[in-house]
């Protein structure tokens, strides 16, 4: 049986991500019993998992180090990378949203200074909105540069709203819906079709039945 090597984004998407892979039916027992192993090897089939930053996922399968990944879209829209992307598995839900204090005049003719982690989504957003912005990047606590005079307004993930409100900071625009996606190496999906499928199908099964 060909070896199948899966990456996955550590951090807030792991565990739903494994329960997915243990609904279909693959031994993830190791990675159950993490420690700060990064690599794992499953019982099903000839599988073995590696553990990344969600930017990293992208880059491993995108050399073929991986075969399959799971990543945000978030990611795939920041980064330009040579993948397919295979299934949405309708998960790590979330959006990325225009935001700034309440009191932010919107329709100023100003050129906009705008903080994010995500230079390339935002600068894309507001081009084809035809506006002109500077873009800052930052690397986190995005919330807080409108409050310290850095940026007008900031590009970033909105989940359940709390870091904006308990900063203050109202919801401009809503850009685009996030979830986490199954992303697959080109000739991976060429040289290893039948195990590569095997996962996409069986996932592809299971997702759907949960929509
Ligand atoms: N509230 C949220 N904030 C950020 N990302 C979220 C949220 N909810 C779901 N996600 C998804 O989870 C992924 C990020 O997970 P992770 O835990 O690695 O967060 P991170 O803060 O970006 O990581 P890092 O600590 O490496 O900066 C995102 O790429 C996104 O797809
Ligand atoms: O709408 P909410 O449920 O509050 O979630 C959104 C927040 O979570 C993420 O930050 P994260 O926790 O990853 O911290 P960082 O970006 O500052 O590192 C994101 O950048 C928002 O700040």
């Amino acid at each position: 049986m060909e070896r199948i090597q899966i990456a996955l984004t550590k951090g807030r998407l792991l565990d739903e991500t494994i329960s997915i892979f243990e609904k279909v039916g693959i031994d993830c027992s190791e990675l159950r019993q993490q420690g700060r192993k990064l690599i794992f090897q499953s019982n099903t089939y000839n599988i073995s998992f590696i553990l990344v930053k969600a930017a990293d996922v992208l880059t491993y399968v995108e050399h073929g180090v991986a075969d399959i990944g799971v990543v945000g879209n978030d990611l795939l829209l920041e980064n330009e990378k040579e993948c397919y992307e295979m299934l949405d598995l309708n998960i790590g839900r979330c959006k990325f949203c225009v935001a700034s204090i309440d009191s932010y005049e919107q329709n100023t003719s100003r050129r906009k200074t705008i903080a994010t982690k995500y230079p390339t989504v935002a600068s894309t957003y507001f081009r084809q909105k035809g506006e002109e912005v500077d873009i800052i990047k930052i690397e986190g606590s995005v919330e807080i540069a409108p409050l310290l005079g850095l940026a007008d307004a900031v590009v970033d993930i909105v989940e359940t709203g709390r870091t904006l409100r308990e900063n203050g900071l109202v919801v401009l625009e809503e850009m685009y819906d996030i979830s986490a996606r199954l992303i697959v190496n080109k000739a991976s999906l060429k040289m290893k079709k039948e195990a590569t499928f095997r996962i996409i199908d069986s996932i592809e099964k299971y997702v759907s039945t949960k929509v």
